[in-house]
């Protein structure tokens, strides 16, 4: 089993990452001790994805206690850098989550936070595993279909969570019910989750897939090629709007006109009902030189700029489910101020 983020003890106590920036050219690992290490992991994209923010996040207390030990910081100190984690990147709302699931606990001591740190891990393996078959049932009796042939955006898969997947935890569950046709999975421009880590998941779980330009996807719905499209998100807020990887709402936008179901999967960690509407989400500007760049060489011409959100907010009504392992409630056909409140966490 693929393991994106994981607590290792011996012989130095630290947090072990499969290093995403470099999948699937290399399998290397990064080990963890520091807080400005985690920092850079998070931001580089080395961890990625909202449920393994969490958990990075709660782990990342862990690693803030012991280097205050061992470097002599006061508490003072020692909050600043428990915050400079939980602010690493702004749009995922699990990363703030999984810090705060454990910050109240360091009073107690670094073992302590580490028993809840671990436990917001295996909390998320559970979740994703039931949201995976809640969403499974949803689209089968939604579509009636034998077979249902998927579009899915980025990277859900063990990779972004804490080892089972959210919106590829569905397409999992549905290959494992023998009840998946063809998966067209989005490249993800411009970091490529989906060519380099969704194509890389699919394949060792023998799931049969395309690679698809993010271009093509809206084509891909109007022509009729896929039944269902199903990805995850960063940030479900009060009124069901949704942030997800740049590129969501086009396909969002594609099922609306085909009349196809989109799904938005997550574990409840990722409703956070203090933000009333997609409007008050924080998106992610990423570094421009991303888009301009490719592989390490300059594709567009110098003086070019390039522009970078790295999410967008697909709006309520366009979302046909959102699934949580708490249950699926469907924004485009209800909504309702407290619809999501009934799936959070
Ligand atoms: C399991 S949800 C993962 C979610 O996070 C990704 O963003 P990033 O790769 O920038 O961390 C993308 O939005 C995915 O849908």
């Amino acid at each position: 089993m693929v393991l994106a983020v994981e607590w290792v003890e011996s012989p130095q106590p630290r947090i072990r990452l499969l290093d995403q920036t470099v999948l699937p050219a290399q399998e290397t690992h990064l080990d963890i001790t520091t807080v400005d290490g985690l920092v850079a992991a998070i931001q580089s994209l080395a961890v990625r994805g909202a449920p393994a923010l969490g958990a990075a996040g709660a782990l990342g207390v862990v690693v803030a206690m012991n280097q205050a030990s061992r470097d002599g910081w006061d508490e003072s100190r020692l909050q600043a850098e428990v915050d400079r984690i939980r602010l690493a990147r702004p749009t995922a709302v699990n990363l703030a989550w999984g810090v705060d699931q454990v910050r109240g606990a360091m009073t107690q001591g670094a073992d302590q936070v580490l028993i809840l740190a671990r436990g917001v891990v295996t909390d998320d393996e559970a979740a994703n595993r039931e949201l995976s078959r809640l969403g499974a049932d949803w689209i089968l009796e939604r579509t009636g279909l034998e077979r249902v042939r998927v579009v899915t955006h980025c990277n859900t898969g063990a990779l972004a969570t804490s080892a089972w997947g959210t919106a590829y935890g569905i397409i999992h569950e549905l290959h494992d019910r023998d009840r998946l046709g063809l998966v067209y999975a989005d490249e993800t421009r411009p970091l490529l989750q989906g060519s380099r880590l969704t194509s890389w998941e699919l394949t060792q779980d023998g799931i049969e897939h395309v690679v698809q330009v993010d271009g093509a996807a809206p084509s891909t719905i109007l022509r009729g090629l896929v039944d269902v499209a199903i990805i995850g998100a960063d940030r479900i807020v009060a009124n069901g709007d949704t942030a997800n990887k740049v590129g969501s709402v086009s396909l969002a936008l594609a099922c609306a006109r085909a009349g196809i179901p989109f799904v938005v999967a997550a574990p409840s960690s990722t409703v956070d009902l203090a933000t009333a509407t997609g409007d008050d989400i924080d998106i992610e500007q990423r570094d421009p030189e991303e888009v301009v760049n490719f592989g390490g060489r300059r594709t567009a011409p110098e003086g070019a700029v390039g522009f970078n959100p790295a999410f967008d907010v697909t709006p309520h009504d366009l979302i046909s489910a959102v699934v949580t392992e708490r249950g699926v409630v469907e924004p485009a056909n209800t909504p309702h101020p407290t619809l999501l409140a009934r799936i959070a966490g």
